[in-house]
């Protein structure tokens, strides 16, 4: 039998199917109808429209919702949920007044996780990672993106791909799973950088291509970690074996990477807290997506995604939470939109556009999710009752989410 919510006091994000991202101004648009009915057919949306035209209730499964708001889940692109134990020293250290960079150069930060991670089995990792997507789904997380680049080596990033594709494998979100190898020079490889970015290309990668376990490749394109040059080597071996690229750039300083990047047709570039006025220009005449990750400006304390300025220079901006155990330990994505309007200006409309539908085309699963459109899976998220859904980023520490359906089903 079909459901149909009625009285929805707002329902968000209604698109047509063409629409996979917006841009510039057309970010400051949030398409929604008030007072409205949704219909969900299977594990999917079927149709929907003003009460007035709400069509006769004997042939459904009715949900009255008064006073409560329906919107696309969110969409999280960038996360490294699959890791094993926690950086909470290394977070003390941070207060006691170590910096990132101290830390990392003291053999913390990637390193230490990568420690922990070799020495945990592929069952306690499994363990450990679904009760992180478990928690991130509960708070309205219905698709999401997982890097490797805690293993650094052939084994370890093996066992990471291979938990993420059991994750695939066992929940019913869209999940993409992004080969990170070149997250961290192992220690052993300090001083020889061209023999870590052989075992990745030579070692690694045939064994992901053969096992299909990756969608993406990353690198963390950062001074002190994978140059530009190294970084185009990974990623044109990526391609080789049809792996688009996703890349960590610009997260402390600009070296041009971003160039780098969409000359290679990378579908989204990440971090991006130091941002040029030729970045600017460079994303400007491209379909690579720009992701802000304001958890862990927040987190770490530095600098936000200039995102009005490049709002205004007419791009697309996508957000996401990072989770990870050194920069983000968090997965919620009602915080990322509340930080995105508190800490960068982005209005309700901007925010809810980037962690929807622009979230969707930065790790391609625009045609399933994102939007409230004819035809797409039904995961949605559904409020208490609230004012409006500008009540989300107003009360950004308290949870306004009753429920969460994924495939038409609501997730216990
Ligand atoms: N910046 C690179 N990678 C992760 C953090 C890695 C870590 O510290 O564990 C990030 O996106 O913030
Ligand atoms: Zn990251």
């Amino acid at each position: 039998m079909r459901t149909i919510f009625i009285n929805i006091k707002e329902l968000l994000q209604v698109r047509e199917p063409n629409v996979t991202k917006v841009s510039g101004k057309e970010m400051s648009v949030l398409p929604k109808i008030d007072n409205a009915f949704l219909i969900i057919k299977e594990d999917r949306i079927e149709d929907f429209g003003t009460m007035k035209d709400c069509p006769d209730l004997n042939d459904f499964n009715v949900i009255d919702i008064e006073g409560k708001v329906i919107l696309p889940t969110w969409v999280d692109s960038h996360t490294h949920i699959v890791y094993a134990g926690n950086r909470i020293q290394e977070f003390v250290d941070r207060i006691n007044g170590l910096s990132y960079e101290e830390i990392a150069n003291r053999g913390g930060g990637i390193l230490n996780s990568a420690k922990r991670l070799n020495e945990t089995s592929e069952e306690e990792l499994y363990e450990q990672s679904k009760k992180r997507l478990e928690e991130v789904i509960k708070q309205g997380t219905g698709a999401i993106e997982i890097k490797s680049g805690y293993g650094l080596t052939v084994e370890g990033e093996l066992k990471m791909l291979r938990v993420i594709k059991r994750l695939k494998e066992n929940y019913a979100i869209p999940i993409k799973a992004t080969f990170l190898g070149a997250h961290a020079f192992p220690t052993q490889f300090k001083e020889n950088h061209s023999a870590y970015i052989d075992l990745i290309i030579n070692e690694m990668l045939p064994k992901i291509a053969e096992e299909n376990l990756a969608d993406y490749i990353d690198a963390f394109l950062e001074t002190g970690y994978f140059s530009v040059e190294e970084t185009v080597r990974i990623m044109e071996a990526g391609k080789k074996y049809g792996l688009i690229a996703k890349i960590h750039v610009n997260q402390f300083t600009a070296i041009e990477g971003i160039k780098a990047c969409v000359n290679y047709g990378a579908r989204s570039v990440d971090h991006l807290e130091i941002v040029t006025d030729e970045d600017i220009e460079v994303l400007k005449n491209s379909e690579t997506m720009p992701v802000a990750l304001p958890s862990c400006s927040y987190f770490i304390s530095i600098p936000y995604t200039p995102a009005r300025k490049m709002i205004e220079a007419g791009l697309p901006l996508a957000l996401a939470t990072d989770y990870n155990p050194g920069t983000t330990p968090s997965g919620n994505m009602n915080f990322v939109v509340a930080t995105a309007c508190i800490k960068m200006k982005m209005t309700p409309e901007e925010a809810v556009n980037a962690a929807t539908i622009n979230a969707a085309f930065a790790m391609d699963v625009s045609k399933e999710v994102g939007s409230i459109t004819k035809g797409k899976k039904a995961n949605l998220i559904i409020t208490k009752p609230i004012h409006s859904y500008y009540q989300i980023p107003y009360e950004f520490g308290s949870n306004l989410i009753e429920d969460v359906m994924i495939n038409g089903e609501f997730v216990k």
